[in-house]
C-alpha cells in the first residue's frame, strides 16, 4: 500500500465511522428518550426508577456481544453502564426528582 491508497482508506474508513457515529447517536437519544415511558408506567406500578436485576441483565448481554466480537468486556459494561444512567436520568424528569 502506497501513500495516495493509505490516505484514501483512512478517509474512507472516516466517512463510515462518521456514518455510524451518527446512527449510534441517534439509537443513543431513542433509548434514553424511552425513560419517560418507562417512568409513567413505574408511577403507576409504584416501581422504583433503579431496577439492580434488570441492570444486570443488560449487562450480561452486552458482556456476551463483547467477548462474541473479542472486544474489550469492561468498557462495553462501563457504556451500558452510561445509557442505563441516561435512561434513569430522563426517568427523574417525569417523577419530578
Ligand atoms: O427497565 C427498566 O426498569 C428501566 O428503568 C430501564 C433501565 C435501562 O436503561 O435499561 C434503566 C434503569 C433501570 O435500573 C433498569 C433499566
Amino acid at each position: 500500500m502506497d501513500k495516495s491508497e493509505a490516505k484514501k482508506i483512512l478517509n474512507e474508513t472516516r466517512e463510515q465511522i462518521d456514518i455510524l457515529d451518527k446512527k449510534i447517536l441517534k439509537l443513543i437519544c431513542e433509548r434514553t428518550l424511552l425513560g419517560k415511558k418507562i417512568a409513567k408506567a413505574k408511577m403507576i406500578l409504584g416501581m422504583d426508577i433503579e431496577d439492580p436485576i434488570r441492570e444486570k441483565e443488560i449487562e450480561n448481554k452486552a458482556r456476551k456481544i463483547a467477548r462474541k466480537n473479542k472486544i474489550n468486556e469492561k468498557k462495553i459494561t462501563k457504556i451500558v453502564k452510561i445509557l442505563t444512567e441516561m435512561n434513569r436520568e430522563e426517568q427523574k424528569k417525569v417523577m419530578g426528582r
